[in-house]
C-alpha cells in the first residue's frame, strides 16, 4: 500500500486515503516510519517533504466536508387512513348480553408543511421519497374511540415552491361514485347488494347474516374531518417565500370508521357490523427551490469562491487549485452575531426583528458558452437565478480583470436571452412525455393528474438582481493596478461597488457582509421601516 500511494498523483486524486491511513497509524509505534513514507506533502529540492500549511482558508486538499444539496425533488405524501370502528357489547356481571358499545376509529394523521430558516436544502426530504402520517388506531370497547394517527409536519427552506403532480383522494372518489349511483334508475339500484366488503367491519357471529336483506342500513356518506376545510384548492401550487410561523395543512388524515353503537335502531339493536376507517390522500409533489441563497458567487473557476465561503462562513467546501473542484452548490451561513461581544452591526427586518444570518451560496464555476451548455453549462446558471443578491468573483491574479468581469455578465445576460426559449421547450416536452400510466406503484396510477400545466417559475430576472464586484487574491504581488482598473471600470459603467479582499488570509471580508446586507434591506417594500446599524 505504502509504495502505491508514493507516487506524485495519488496524494491528488485520493487523499483522503493518505489522511485516512496516517491518522490510524498515528496512534501506533510505526507512525514516524510511516507518516515519512507517505505524506502528501510537497517536496522541495532537495527531496524532503514539506508539510502541508494546515489553515482553514488554505486547508489540505483532503480537508474538506461533503455538502448534499438538492434544490428539487419530487415527494409522495400520504395523509394517515383512518382506524375502523369497533363492534364489542357491554359485558358486565349480571348484562350478560348488553347493549352496543363499540367506539369510532381515531382519524388519521395530517400533513403540514412550513418555511423554516434552519433548512437550506431538500435534500433531507428528497432522500424520504414517501412520507406517511400516522394511521388512526382502531375504536375499541366501553365506547372508547382509536388514538389519532400522527401528524408529519415537512420542514422545507423559505423560498420553496410546491406543487401537485397528482393526487389520489379516496373520498373524493367515493363521492363521485356515490352521485353517479344517485342518477341511476331505482331499478338497478335495487339490484345491487347493500354490502360492500370493503366498507364494513363484521363481527364473526355475524357473519352468517343474509347482507344483501333490507335490514342492512346505507353505508354512510363519505366524509371529511373538519379541518379538510383548511387544505389548500386542488391542484397545490404554494409558493413558501417568507419564512412561516405555523405551519400550513397539506392533506388531512381521514375519518376513522364508526364503531357499532352508531348503527343501533329498534329494528338492531345489537348490531354485528361497524364501518371501516376511509383510506388517507395520497399526494405527488414537486418541491422546487426558488430561492435557494441570499448572496450569490458567480466567477471563473479557480477564482477563490469556495475559499470566500469558507472565509465568510463555518462551510468545509472543498478548495484546490484546480479548475472545478466545487461540482456541486455549496451553501454556508453567515452569522451576524455570534454572541461573543458586540456585534459588528446589527440588521433589523421589516417587522422589527432581528436579523441574526444570512446565507450564501458558493456556486461552480463558469466558462465561456457556459450560456451554450460548456462546462457545466445551464444547470449553473439556472442556481445563480436562485440567489437574491449576485457577487461577481474575479482572481485578480489571472489575466485582465476587466476582461473576465465583462465575459462573466455577458454569459449571465445570454442566458437570460435564451431562458425562455429553453423554458417553453421543457414545458412542451413534459406535455408530450405524460403517461397516466407511468406510476411505478399501483396506489399511485390511480392519481388524478392535474389537467393544466403550470406556467413556469416567477423568478426575478439576472439583470434585475442588485450586484456587486468581488476582487479576490489581492494579496498576490502585482495585482493593484489590476483592481484599480477593475474598480473605475465597473463604477464608470455601471455605479457598483468592488471590494477588494484575500480569501485566503482572510483578509477584507467583513465588507461583503455589508454590502450584502445592505442590498437585501433595500430589496423590500418599505425601506424606511429596516435599518442597518453600524455599532
Ligand atoms: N493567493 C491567493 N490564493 C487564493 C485566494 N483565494 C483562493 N486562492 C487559491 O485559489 C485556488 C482556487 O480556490 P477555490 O476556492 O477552490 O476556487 P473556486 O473558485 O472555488 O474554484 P472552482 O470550485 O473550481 O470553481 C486555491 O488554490 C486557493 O488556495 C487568495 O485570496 N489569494
Ligand atoms: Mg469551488
Amino acid at each position: 500500500m505504502s509504495s502505491a500511494l508514493q507516487g506524485t498523483s495519488m496524494p491528488f486524486l485520493y487523499p483522503c486515503l493518505l489522511k485516512r491511513t496516517s491518522k490510524y497509524l498515528s496512534s501506533r509505534v510505526l507512525r514516524g516510519v510511516y507518516l515519512q513514507r507517505t505524506s502528501p506533502g510537497i517536496r522541495n529540492s532537495s527531496g524532503a517533504a514539506e508539510a502541508i500549511p494546515d489553515s482553514r482558508l488554505d486547508p489540505a486538499p483532503d480537508d474538506y466536508g461533503r455538502s448534499i444539496f438538492t434544490d428539487k425533488c419530487i415527494l409522495k405524501v400520504e395523509a394517515g387512513s383512518g382506524g375502523h370502528g369497533c363492534v364489542s357489547f357491554l359485558r358486565e356481571k349480571y348484562i350478560e348480553e348488553g347493549p352496543a358499545n363499540g367506539g369510532d376509529g381515531g382519524n388519521g394523521g395530517n400533513i403540514y408543511i412550513q418555511a423554516v430558516t434552519q433548512e437550506t436544502s431538500l435534500h433531507k426530504l428528497a432522500r424520504r421519497g414517501i412520507i406517511k402520517a400516522g394511521r388512526g388506531k382502531n375504536g375499541q370497547g366501553k365506547s372508547r374511540g382509536g388514538q389519532r394517527g400522527e401528524d408529519v409536519l415537512l420542514e422545507v427552506p423559505v423560498g420553496t415552491v410546491v406543487r401537485e403532480i397528482a393526487r389520489y383522494d379516496p373520498v373524493a372518489i367515493e363521492e363521485q361514485e356515490a352521485e353517479k349511483a344517485s342518477n341511476e334508475e331505482q331499478s338497478v339500484l335495487q339490484e345491487r347488494p347493500l354490502w360492500q366488503k370493503n366498507k364494513w367491519v363484521m363481527a364473526p357471529s355475524g357473519m352468517s347474516t343474509n347482507y344483501s336483506d333490507n335490514s342492512f342500513p346505507v353505508p354512510p356518506k363519505p366524509r371529511r374531518s373538519n379541518i379538510a376545510t383548511l387544505q389548500p384548492p386542488a391542484p397545490i401550487s404554494l409558493d413558501l417565500s417568507e419564512p412561516m410561523k405555523q405551519p400550513i395543512l397539506l392533506a388531512a388524515g381521514a375519518v376513522g370508521g364508526q364503531g357499532n353503537t352508531r348503527f343501533a335502531s329498534k329494528d338492531n339493536i345489537k348490531p354485528k357490523f361497524a364501518t371501516r376507517g376511509n383510506g388517507g390522500m395520497k399526494l405527488e409533489l414537486e418541491l422546487e427551490l426558488k430561492l435557494w441563497a441570499d448572496l450569490g458567487f458567480v466567477g471563473m473557476p479557480n477564482a477563490g469562491k469556495s475559499t470566500l465561503l469558507r472565509a465568510l462562513s463555518r462551510s468545509r467546501a472543498r478548495i484546490g487549485d484546480w479548475a472545478f473542484t466545487t461540482l456541486q452548490p455549496n451553501v454556508g451561513t453567515v452569522v451576524l452575531d455570534t454572541h461573543e461581544g458586540r456585534p459588528e452591526f446589527e440588521v433589523f427586518e421589516d417587522n422589527g426583528t432581528r436579523r441574526t444570518h444570512f446565507t450564501i451560496a458558493d456556486i461552480p464555476g463558469l466558462v465561456i458558452d457556459a450560456h451554450r451548455d460548456r462546462g457545466l453549462g445551464l444547470d449553473f446558471l439556472r442556481h445563480i437565478e436562485r440567489a437574491r443578491v449576485l457577487a461577481y468573483v474575479i482572481d485578480l491574479s489571472d489575466g485582465d480583470a476587466v476582461e473576465t468581469f465583462e465575459a462573466l455578465r455577458n454569459e449571465l445576460l445570454e442566458y437570460e436571452k435564451i431562458k425562455e426559449f429553453e423554458l417553453n421547450e421543457r414545458s412542451e416536452r413534459r406535455i408530450v412525455d405524460w403517461n397516466p400510466t407511468a406510476d411505478s406503484t399501483i396506489a399511485y396510477s390511480n392519481m388524478l393528474k392535474p389537467t393544466h400545466f403550470y406556467p413556469p417559475l416567477t423568478l426575478s430576472p439576472i439583470s434585475s438582481k442588485p450586484w456587486f464586484v468581488i476582487a479576490n487574491k489581492a494579496d498576490v504581488d502585482g495585482t493593484q493596478e489590476n483592481y484599480l482598473r477593475l474598480k473605475n471600470f465597473v463604477q464608470d459603467q455601471y455605479k457598483a461597488p468592488t471590494i477588494p479582499v484575500s480569501a485566503k488570509r482572510g483578509e477584507g471580508t467583513s465588507r461583503i457582509a455589508k454590502q450584502t446586507i445592505t442590498f437585501l434591506l433595500s430589496e423590500r417594500t418599505s425601506p424606511h421601516q429596516s435599518r442597518i446599524t453600524a455599532l
